[in-house]
């Protein structure tokens, strides 16, 4: 392993091996930890069918749960985020059934979306690319799920993980906004190994990974949009030997995302001077 590549794997928290079962108990004390910890009487997560807010929603639950049994106060809220009707709604559908959650509300938010569009063109006289529309839909699932933690004394649980924070692939302060990420130091992998080991269906643990942000493309995958396989990022991210024009473009991606994962940058800050 190369010495950029240690630093990087040090900095993701990515295990070449977990137990699942003990993961599991791991990430749900920290959130019932937390919950306690800052008083907050709610958790709040958008499910959009994949794996990892499939994942993260259940660890809620479970936490929710385990709060409850020690005579706490706390449930969970799962927000379906839908973009009118989602093309793959059957899958959201199986992800919600399998969580289980305390709550479930449906937040479509074609509309707010559509009147932020009109506002763009009629205040910038253009019209907002399908990709930059994309990050608006992000963004307001985003304050959704802010407004619903506001209402019920809540944190914004986030789904970010060692394989998209390495890449950046996430939308500033849209799914990348949140309070609490109970999926970091995981990788891809792992995150569907846990979800095996928790006994969601097959169809759910395995779902090809998508962003579903932009209107003219529905369900284009990850892989297709970074050009680079979860199964690269993750054999990287757990210290193995991948291809060095594939080390190349994981390590250019994760200098070029450095102002993603940190605070807004400020004139104390000089990292990004390298
Ligand atoms: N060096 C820097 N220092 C400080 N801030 C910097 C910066 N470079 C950009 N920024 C800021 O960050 C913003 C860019 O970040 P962000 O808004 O997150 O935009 P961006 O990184 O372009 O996209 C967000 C993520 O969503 C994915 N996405 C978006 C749309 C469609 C699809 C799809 O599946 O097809 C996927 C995309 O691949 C990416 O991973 C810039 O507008 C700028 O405000
Ligand atoms: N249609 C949606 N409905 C509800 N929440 C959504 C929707 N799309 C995105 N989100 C929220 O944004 C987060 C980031 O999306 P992302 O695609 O990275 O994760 P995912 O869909 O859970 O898993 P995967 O990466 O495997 O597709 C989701 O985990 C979810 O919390
Ligand atoms: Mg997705």
């Amino acid at each position: 392993m190369s010495e950029l590549q240690r630093v990087i794997v040090e900095e993701m928290g990515v295990a070449p091996q977990i137990d699942p079962a003990e993961e599991v108990i791991r990430r749900v004390d920290f959130l019932v930890d937390y919950m306690a910890a800052v008083g907050a009487e709610s958790m709040v997560l958008g499910i959009s069918g994949g794996v990892d807010s499939t994942l993260a929603g259940r660890l809620c639950q479970l936490a929710g749960e385990q709060i409850r049994s020690q005579g706490g106060r706390a449930s969970f809220h799962a927000v379906r985020l839908p973009y009118d009707v989602q093309h793959d709604e059957a899958d959201a559908a199986a992800a919600m059934e399998f969580i289980s959650p305390d709550h479930a509300h449906t937040f479509n938010i074609a509309e707010p979306v559509r009147g932020f569009d009109a506002a763009y063109r009629e205040s910038l006289g253009a019209e907002l690319s399908d990709y930059h529309r994309g990050n608006v839909k992000a963004r307001i699932r985003m304050i959704a799920q802010y407004a619903i933690a506001g209402e019920h004394r809540g944190v914004v649980i986030g789904t970010d993980h060692a394989a998209e924070s390495v890449t950046g692939f996430f939308t500033k302060y849209g799914d990348g906004g949140a309070d609490v990420l109970p999926l970091f130091t995981l990788n891809k992998r792992q995150v569907r190994q846990i979800l095996h080991h928790l006994g969601a269906p097959e169809a759910v643990a395995e779902k090809v990974p998508t962003a579903d942000l932009l209107d003219g493309i529905p369900g284009r995958t990850d892989e297709d949009e970074l050009g680079i396989s979860y199964e690269d990022l993750d054999d990287y991210l757990e210290g193995r030997e991948v291809p060095e024009t594939v080390a190349h473009a994981i390590e250019a991606r994760w200098r070029a995302t450095r102002h993603k994962r940190t605070t807004p940058v400020s004139i104390a800050d000089d990292w990004w001077r390298n």
